[in-house]
């Protein structure tokens, strides 16, 4: 059995720190609820409530920072489109009490002066109207494209412990049903917020003048819709943060059974998930009736708050008519407005009930973009223009949780540049964790994993991608052309070396003779290849990006038994000169290493050549009898 002796690595660097919320030592006293920890929870306290605003709150602000003189147009075009829309009767007025005796007199200023202010007002309100609606979707929109592409940043960057938790399907409801909310709210509620509040200001002020006692029976009425409000605000939160909750719930399901569809239905699970999906289905429509329910008693709650004041307002002000303290047109005028006053209480109420919502949906995507990616690059990276493609683990331990079992205890491992090493062992002994580790997809939990001696942890994740490349079982193809597929190794690749990379790996004779050649579209998830064949053109793919270091993950597992021998010529000529850990379930692919490791319950418990492991005669020996076996020899 030959260990090899490691040469010192260059430097030795701390663990990547993975929190930073906590302050010199003193616990973090929301770290339940950072990130995307607390997104499940549907009572928060009143800390905790303070906590989870202030972030949506500073994600909408952050937001709207190239649209914020856009939004106070809006608001001042709001403003001056009803203070116009609110003239009008003052016009009228002026029109009939000081225009009309000067036209009966002859004088036609009298005609043309209120007339004129009416037509200015009208324009006014007409052109203010069309400017709030068009830079309000341009506002709303523009937050929202901000919004989607942080998303959209926030998750490609995230390390892979986080989708291996998180799924893709409660991503993709952060990115479409919450954004959606959050659409509602800045394309219509805004715009109603503001021209109801104005509205019924106006109003306010023209009651106030006319009659301020009906002032007073105004100032009365706020109280109950004070507290009808915010009976509404506590409840709804509950129940509008519980609708974001299942309706993720619903749509993780449906991507899942979506993206599984060929797992599901070869063990015809198809009404299994469909009743799954039902009963998700049913939970989120009563959610949502809940929610919309408890909209049902605020808004009759307002009119009728509004129809009692309007009783209060005529029956006081018809005591105080029969008194002679308020005259009959003052009394009318009171009534009317009143009843007015109230009207935009229903559009206000709307507004807040899409603020509701979208506040859920707010908290949840804040939260998300709040998460911090657990491998990342070091402040100061360590270059490495060319690599030798040497590796070492030296004293590596890991655990995919802090506090899961130990993957993998003490490994001290290292690879010379240019050899070809096979892991084998037992399914779960952690084979591809260590090619995890190699790709940096995790950090090791202590001890080093380094590429030429440098700390992949301190390494430029340019440098380390160049470096390092992985091809997985899955080999996925992403939709476009099979030309485009082999020339994400490399973009810049010219179609020369696109074709010499596909007939190194022996691909080529099979691309030709598809219907349209490299240009041939692999349809989604490479429909149109078989996996043997994805796992060909993923070979490619890594010859022209042409890695010191390679990484090979089962991935010569759906190549069939007859194509081997030449696939086999093309995965010799894919390895090259290239440092690559091959982990293998097949006899011909060992064949071809340098060297074995075995490796079971955490450790590598054989390292040779192939023909020192077959002649000591443990693991890698009885395997290697049980394929010579299967494979007739
Ligand atoms: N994302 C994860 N979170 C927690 N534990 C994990 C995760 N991925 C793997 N494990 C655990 O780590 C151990 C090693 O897994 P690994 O995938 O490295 O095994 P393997 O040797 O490659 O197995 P196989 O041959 O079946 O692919 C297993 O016990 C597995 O349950």
């Amino acid at each position: 059995m030959s260990q090899q002796q490691s040469p010192e690595p260059t430097r030795l660097v701390s663990p990547t720190k993975t929190t930073d919320h906590s302050t010199a030592g003193e616990p973090d006293p929301f770290e339940h609820l950072r990130g995307t920890a607390g997104e499940e929870q549907v009572s928060l306290n009143k800390a905790e409530r303070k906590f989870i605003r202030r972030r949506s709150w500073k994600l909408l602000v952050r937001t709207s920072e190239g649209v914020r003189l856009k939004l106070l147009l809006t608001a001042l075009a709001v403003i001056l489109a009803q203070a116009c829309q609110a003239a009008t009767p003052l016009i009228v007025s002026l029109a009939i009490d000081w225009g009309l005796p000067r036209v009966i007199d002859g004088e036609t200023q009298g005609l043309w002066i209120p007339g004129g202010l009416y037509v200015t007002c009208a324009v006014t309100a007409g052109i203010m109207l069309f400017l709030y609606t068009r830079m309000t979707a341009e506002a709303s929109q523009q937050m929202l494209f901000t919004l989607r592409d942080e998303v959209f940043r926030k998750t490609q960057e995230l390390s892979l412990d986080f989708h291996e938790d998180y799924t893709s399907g409660k991503v993709i409801s952060r990115q479409t049903s919450d954004l959606e909310s959050l659409r509602e709210l800045l394309d219509g509620g805004v715009n109603s917020l503001v021209q109801g509040l104005m509205f019924m200001f106006f109003t306010t002020v023209t009651i106030w003048i006319m009659d301020w006692r009906s002032g007073l029976v105004l100032l009365a009425a706020a109280v109950p819709i004070a507290f009808l409000g915010r009976w509404y605000q506590k409840n709804s939160e509950v129940a509008y943060r519980r609708t974001r909750i299942s309706s993720a719930r619903m749509i993780v399901h449906f991507v899942e059974s979506m993206t599984g569809i060929r797992a599901v239905q070869a063990f015809r699970r198809e009404s299994a998930r469909t009743r799954q999906y039902k009963k998700l289905a049913k939970v989120y429509r009563d959610d949502m009736v809940r929610s919309i329910g408890l909209f049902g008693v605020l808004q009759p709650g307002l009119m009728l708050v509004g129809n009692l004041s309007v009783t209060a307002v005529l029956l006081w002000g018809g005591f105080r008519v029969l008194d002679g303290d308020l005259g009959v047109g003052a009394l009318v005028g009171v009534v009317l407005a009143t009843k007015r006053v109230f009207q935009p209480l229903d559009m206000i109420a709307m507004f807040y009930n899409s603020l509701q919502s979208a506040t859920a949906a707010l908290e949840k995507v804040s939260g998300l973009l709040e998460e911090r990616p657990k491998v990342r690059e070091a402040k100061h990276p360590a270059h490495l223009a060319e690599a030798r493609g040497e590796l070492e683990f030296r004293d590596a331990e890991f655990r995919y949780n802090q506090d899961g079992p130990l993957v993998l205890k003490k490994l001290d491992l290292h690879i010379p540049a240019g050899q070809t090493v096979a892991v084998v062992g037992r399914t779960g002994a952690g084979k591809t964790t260590l090619a995890k580790l190699l790709a940096r997809f995790y950090d090791v939990s202590s001890g080093t994993v380094t590429l030429d001696g440098v700390d992949l942890r301190q390494l430029a994740t340019a440098d380390h991608h160049r470096h390092v490349a992985m091809v997985t079982q899955e080999a996925f193809l992403f939709s476009g052309t099979i030309r485009d597929n082999i020339a994400l190794g490399r973009p810049t690749a010219t179609d020369e070396e696109i074709v010499a990379a596909a007939k190194a790996v022996g691909v080529h004779e099979f691309i030709t003779a598809l219907p349209e050649g490299y240009d041939t579209d692999v349809n989604k998830r490479g429909g149109r290849l078989s996996a043997g064949q994805r796992q060909l053109v993923s070979f490619a793919r890594a010859f022209l990006a042409d890695p010191a270091v390679l990484i090979l993950d089962e991935a010569t597992s759906s190549l069939d038994l007859p194509s081997e021998a030449l696939v086999q010529e093309g995965l010799e000529r894919l390895l090259g000169n290239r440092t690559a850990l091959i982990i293998a379930h097949r006899l011909s692919t060992v064949a071809i290493a340098d060297r074995v490791l075995v490796v079971d319950a955490r450790h590598i418990v054989e390292d040779g050549s192939p023909e020192e492991l077959i002649a000591a005669g443990g693991y890698f020996s009885k395997l290697h009898s049980a394929w010579s076996a299967t494979m007739g020899n």
